[in-house]
């Protein structure tokens, strides 16, 4: 496994294919996040009893928590059609028209990293999302004209790990925005024992146990992790995992106790040793550990500000008192100890 494809790792990888199988498909069979889908649940129910499509969805957060999963029950829940796409992909204003005229009434348009969308699309975004209506310029010139055309009723559920990047007007025409956040332990223990009950794992409540106290609040780490420590008991020949066996099998994959890997001791050594714990700038990070920017804001940082082992600070990153602790060492004495924390919605 290369540097960039790290087992804890929150995003999609290669070997992840086969967790989509097993996604839950319902709104009742999706563990946590018990929020969003609460709410989620009464407008569903509320547009199917006006018959009309649901307001447009905004989910946001890490990585690896459910965003095109719920996307997909969202369309399920509500009896329509489903199509998806990403901002990446649409590239011209055309394709974007094509899509949306191609909708049937109340069908869910799912834009993964919608972060991702060009400005020129977005604004053709903005008609369509608030009026079902697209202004199309046909023609070049002084002969160039614009039609109008109206579209079905649509519901668009924009995902994205970053909503700090996206345009006010665009956030603001979402009606629902839902923010998912980290999977506590206990979620993820059901959801680790549902996935090995569907994988014949004989698998014990304290091996789940283990494995989701190790799998950084992310359901697709914990699929990631369960189905490895299945293929060492294989090869092991162990008929049971339990602790031990799943604990075995962690050690090795270089998952920590606490479930951080080379990558997070590394980032969190370096701000130790070379930046005495900080505040340093996330630029200084990413070149001294050759990181892009990015992956160490989209999928490093999150889940290690939430146990609180880095702060993020105006003033840059911080270890926190449980980085400290976790590399075994003592925060120098003159620390400032109020950092003035920065909102929380960029993670
Ligand atoms: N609440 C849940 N219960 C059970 N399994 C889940 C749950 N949420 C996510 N999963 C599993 O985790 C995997 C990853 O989820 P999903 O692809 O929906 O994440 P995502 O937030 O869209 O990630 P990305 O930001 O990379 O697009 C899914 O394939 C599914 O198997
Ligand atoms: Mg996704």
């Amino acid at each position: 496994m290369s540097d960039d494809e790290r087992i804890t790792s929150g995003e999609r990888l290669a070997d992840d294919a086969g967790e989509t199988a097993l996604r839950p498909q319902s709104l009742e069979d999706f563990t946590g996040q018990k929020a969003s889908r609460e709410n989620l649940k009464v407008f569903i129910a509320a547009a199917k009893s006006r018959g009309e499509a649901l307001d447009h969805v905004l989910l946001h957060g890490p990585p690896g928590l459910g965003k095109t999963t719920l996307a997909q029950i969202v369309s399920r829940e509500l009896g329509v059609g489903f199509r998806a796409t990403s901002g990446p992909v649409i590239q011209k204003a055309g394709d974007l028209a094509a899509i949306l005229t191609n909708l049937q009434p109340r069908d869910v348009l799912f834009i993964d990293e919608i972060h991702r969308l060009q400005p020129a699309i977005e604004e053709i975004l903005y008609p369509a999302m608030e009026d079902f209506q697209l202004d199309l310029i046909i023609g070049e010139g002084p002969g160039a004209r614009t039609v109008r055309i109206d579209l079905p009723p649509f519901t668009l559920v924009g995902a994205t790990t970053r909503s700090g990047l996206l345009a006010t007007p665009l956030r603001d025409r979402f009606g629902i925005p839902l923010r998912l956040i980290f999977y506590t332990a206990e979620e993820l223990t059901r959801i680790i024992a549902r996935l090995a009950d569907k994988l014949e794992m004989n698998l014990t409540r304290e091996g789940a146990g283990e494995i989701a106290r190790r799998a950084r609040g992310t359901p697709r780490v914990a699929g990631r992790l369960t189905r490895r420590i299945r293929d060492f008991a294989l090869v092991a020949g162990a008929k049971i995992i339990d602790r031990e066996v799943a604990d075995a099998a962690l050690s090795r994959l270089d998952v920590d106790h606490v479930g951080l890997d080379a990558m997070d001791i590394r980032y969190l050594r370096r701000l130790a040793e070379h930046h005495s714990g900080g505040p340093v700038g996330v630029e200084t990070l990413a070149a001294a550990l050759a990181e892009a920017r990015d992956t160490l804001e989209d999928v490093v940082e999150p889940y290690l500000i939430q146990e609180g082992f880095l702060l993020r600070t105006s003033r840059g990153r911080m270890l926190g008192e449980a980085g400290w602790r976790h590399l075994g060492l003592k925060p120098p004495q003159n620390r400032p100890d109020q950092p003035d924390l920065l909102g929380g919605d960029e993670i």
